[in-house]
């Protein structure tokens, strides 16, 4: 039965605890291996099934027209794979900063595809709707399956693990990386050895676009130098956002309390399990 209901869907960030290039395809793609972990900073989205087939999006986010939004084609790509005539009501609360390397867009796919799944009642598996929002993103899979876990291939290969869920400060310097001009960089590595999982989570966790994207760009330079004299900090994806690890939240606080004014950062905690799963268990 189609669901009438509204609900509020949590669309959480992700962090790259770490990444690493093994090499590049034919294809110009590069093959990685790279840990996931859900943050609990989120953006929401209220979703109402409407009966007139059309799907609206509000409010509008600057520079994002609604056709462009991930949201949008999400949406529009679910109704004409299901084939039925239902629309929604989704109303965004943008938390995310935007293309830092923190996957808010495919996170907000996936909710999306999660959610209008269970509003229309398609009764598609998670399988499905990944195969159905991949081309959204190429993170999409992970958020979807909402489980912690390594990637492999370009990401498309998923293995769950459990991480510690540490507490974070997430830092957004105040420039805009493109994930392809990173990937395009001559001085990226991008011949790291291939490593087993248990070698990978034992041994010490780096990313291997840091030293390019923090010779090419001085912002992201300047805030991994002053967040490091307190903790372990590494770049996110490719970037710009980078992220601190702390045992406690009183240590993360203790750090973002000293912070510089042209410091942008907040404190966060890791999750294994997105709370999409959480929210997913309590409706059925
Ligand atoms: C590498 C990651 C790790 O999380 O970076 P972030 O975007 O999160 O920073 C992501 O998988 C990125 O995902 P996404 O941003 O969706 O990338 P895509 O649109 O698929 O790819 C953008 C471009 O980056 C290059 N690219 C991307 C992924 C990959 N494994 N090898 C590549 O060479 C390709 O040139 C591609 O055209
Ligand atoms: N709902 C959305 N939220 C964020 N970005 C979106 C969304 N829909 C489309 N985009 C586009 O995707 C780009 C990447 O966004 P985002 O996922 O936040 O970054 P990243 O891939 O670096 O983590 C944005 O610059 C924007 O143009």
């Amino acid at each position: 039965m189609v669901k009438l209901d509204t609900i509020r869907w949590p669309a959480p960030a992700k962090l790259n605890l770490f990444l690493y290039v093994n090499g590049q395809r034919e294809d110009g793609y590069h093959e990685l291996q790279t840990l996931f972990q859900f943050i609990d900073l989120c953006d929401y989205l209220t979703i109402t099934t409407n009966l007139s087939g059309k799907i609206t999006l509000t409010p509008e986010i600057k520079d994002l027209p609604v056709t462009d939004n991930l949201i949008y084609k999400a949406a529009t790509m679910l109704q004409k794979v299901s084939g039925q005539n239902l629309g929604a009501n989704i109303h965004i609360e943008k938390n995310l900063p935007m293309g830092g390397g923190l996957g808010g867009g495919s996170s907000d796919a996936a909710t999306t595809l999660i959610a209008l799944n269970y509003h229309w009642n398609l009764n598609l598996t998670r399988l499905q709707l990944s195969d159905i929002g991949l081309s959204l993103g190429a993170d999409l899979p992970i958020f979807i399956a909402g489980e912690a876990s390594l990637a492999e291939g370009v990401g498309e290969q998923l293995t769950m693990v459990s991480p510690p869920e540490h507490h974070y400060i997430v830092a957004v310097p105040a420039c805009h990386i493109s994930t392809p001009t990173v990937f395009k960089d001559k001085q990226l590595i991008r011949d790291t050895k291939k490593r087993s999982i248990s070698q990978l989570m034992s041994q010490i966790w780096l990313n291997d676009c840091e030293p390019c994207v923090k010779n090419n760009y001085p912002k992201v330079a300047k805030v991994i130098d002053w967040l490091v004299e307190y903790a372990p900090t590494r770049l996110t994806g490719t970037g710009a956002c980078v992220f601190s690890t702390f045992a406690t939240a009183q240590e993360a606080q203790v750090v973002l309390d000293k912070s510089p004014q042209w410091l942008t950062a907040f404190a966060c905690k890791g999750l294994n399990k997105s709370p999409v799963n959480a929210l997913l268990s309590t409706l059925k």
